[in-house]
């Protein structure tokens, strides 16, 4: 059950699993929308870390530029803190844990309601990828054909332009899709024995989507969620 705070408050606590390009930023900017949960994207995190050369980001680019993951100890240590920033609200975490030893560090900070894991067909997932882009600076994400930006290679709140990111390219996709299988199993082999995992399989996020919304529903009463709202905003 959701951590309760006081007669008012509920906490709720999610993350989103899934490959490279199954739509976990898509999917979460709806629920962060529509269940006024703080979205906080661990790939997103990153870049911000990498953009401002923090340590953790110079070191992290190294691995991402590579198509390989960032090693857990960086992750958690650049994670946790972050949570425990997030502590009296309801959130939603998005690419972290990736791994066994991430959802350790996870698991001994806080207590998970609920994990939502996309399992999409690998034909799929290389077809997204190779038409996303982003804006850097906000993290918004576009696809060419799925979702495109009102002007072509311009981010539609800022007008700068978009990118595409270095590991969206051939070169390091299918190391990051191989390497996300291996990881990923034990994670959810975990979360499945607790309970908690919600598997969703599709090609469309649009089919998958009101799937998802009728169990956050189920799980978020109305008044918490516009409660959420209200104090994300
Ligand atoms: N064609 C298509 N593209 C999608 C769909 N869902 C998401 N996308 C796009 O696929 C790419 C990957 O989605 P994203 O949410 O970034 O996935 P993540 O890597 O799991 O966070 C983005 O360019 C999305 O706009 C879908 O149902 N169909
Ligand atoms: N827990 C995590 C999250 C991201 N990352 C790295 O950051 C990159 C971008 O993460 P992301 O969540 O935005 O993207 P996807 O790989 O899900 O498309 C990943 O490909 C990894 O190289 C990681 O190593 N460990």
């Amino acid at each position: 059950m959701a951590q309760k705070l006081d007669d008012t408050k509920l906490l709720f606590r999610a993350v989103i699993m899934g490959p490279p390009g199954s739509g976990k930023g898509t999917i979460s900017e709806r629920i962060a929308r529509g269940f006024g949960l703080q979205h906080l994207s661990s790939g997103d995190f990153l870049r911000e870390n990498i953009a401002s050369n923090t340590e953790a980001g110079v070191l992290a680019k190294t691995y991402i530029e590579k198509g390989l993951l960032v090693p857990d100890h960086v992750m958690t240590r650049l994670l946790l803190p972050r949570l425990e920033e997030m502590t009296c609200h309801s959130w939603l975490l998005d690419g972290f844990p990736r791994t066994l030893a991430q959802a350790e560090a996870l698991n001994s900070s806080c207590e998970l309601d609920l994990v939502i894991s996309l399992n999409i067909p690998l034909e799929t997932l290389k077809e997204r990828l190779s038409h996303r882009w982003i804006h850097q600076a906000s993290g918004r994400v576009y696809n060419m054909c799925f979702n495109p930006p009102r002007v072509q290679g311009v981010d539609d709140i800022t007008g700068e332009p978009l990118i595409q990111q270095d590991d969206d390219k051939p070169e390091a996709l299918v190391a990051r899709l191989r390497h996300y299988k291996d990881v990923a199993k034990p994670v959810i082999d975990v979360y499945k024995a607790k309970g908690i995992l919600h598997t969703f399989s599709d090609t469309d996020t649009d089919r998958i989507w009101p799937y998802i919304s009728s169990l956050l529903s189920a799980k978020i009463p109305t008044d918490i969620a516009d409660a959420q709202r209200a104090s994300t905003h």
